[in-house]
């Protein structure tokens, strides 16, 4: 479960979060949307406790960040949409050092069927240097997954993946909702995130715009049938005029 409240962030004097509210209940998957820089990766870097929140309460998997960071980051994975991996070690070394930096115990065969899913396992001794920036980002989604996390944070993890692997990553998703944890996804690809999220959290200029049930915001937002794309701009405005946007900068 992820409950955040009233959460801030500022950069120096640049308010990026400005109170944003909103909670993801256990074992569900919610899309986190905005337009660029609404504060998307700003929120999900501070829920995996890389950044410091300035103001605010997160809780996270049933834990306060604040007061016990470390067991949430026990419990939970963060998925940049640029993995930092470790460009000296081979694919099957970036699992062996998750395991063994978590403490797993019988990790090899569920490696194996990660190797196998994400179509690694010709890669298993390739350095991370000689990795294809989607293999790389397949290769950070099997160390996330082999954590088994309560909650799983997911930044634009589409980005450079081919159809094949967009699909099994997809059912994935699912799955790892199915086991129990609570997956919040990132991203602009707006009809490839609809289909597997349950919950929808948009927000824009670092304030929340929606939080609730995806089909409850489709059928407030013009009809069961409506895409995530039509409630995107509907909440946000977008496709008005720059005049909209400019009187919405003025009252600011
Ligand atoms: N290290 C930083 N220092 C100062 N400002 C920052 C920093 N990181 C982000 N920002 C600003 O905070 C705001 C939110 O950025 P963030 O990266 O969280 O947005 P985002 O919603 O993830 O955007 P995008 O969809 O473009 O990835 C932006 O205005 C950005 O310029």
């Amino acid at each position: 479960m992820i409950e955040i409240s009233n959460f801030i962030k500022h950069y120096g004097d640049f308010q990026a979060v400005r109170g944003a509210t909103f909670h993801v209940p256990a074992g569900s998957v919610a899309a986190l949307v905005g337009p660029n820089g609404a504060g998307k990766t700003t929120t999900i870097r501070t829920m995996s406790g890389i950044l410091r929140p300035t103001g605010g309460t997160l809780r996270i998997a049933g834990f306060d960040l604040q007061r016990e960071p470390l067991e949430v980051k026990r419990r939970v994975a963060y998925v940049p949409d640029d993995p930092p991996l470790f460009e000296s070690l081979t694919v099957f070394e970036h699992l062996q050092f998750v395991a063994s930096s978590y403490q797993l115990i019988d990790w090899k065969d569920e490696a194996e069927h990660w190797l196998s899913l994400f179509e690694l396992q010709e890669k298993r001794q390739t350095l991370a240097s000689e990795l294809s920036r989607g293999m790389r980002q397949k290769v950070a989604i099997a160390c996330a997954y082999l954590r088994r996390p309560d909650v799983l944070l997911l930044d634009e993890p589409m980005t450079g993946l081919d159809p094949p692997s967009i699909r099994r990553l997809k059912e994935t998703i699912g799955q790892q909702s199915q086991r129990g944890a609570t997956v919040l996804v990132s991203s602009h690809l707006l009809s490839l995130v609809e289909d597997l999220c349950d919950e929808l959290v948009l927000i824009r200029r670092g304030q929340v715009l929606y939080c609730g049930g995806l089909e409850k915001a489709r059928v407030e937002y013009g009809g069961p049938r409506q895409s995530l794309e039509e409630v995107f701009f509907h909440l946000t405005g977008l496709p008005e005029s720059e005049e909209a946007t400019s009187t919405e900068r003025e009252l600011e």
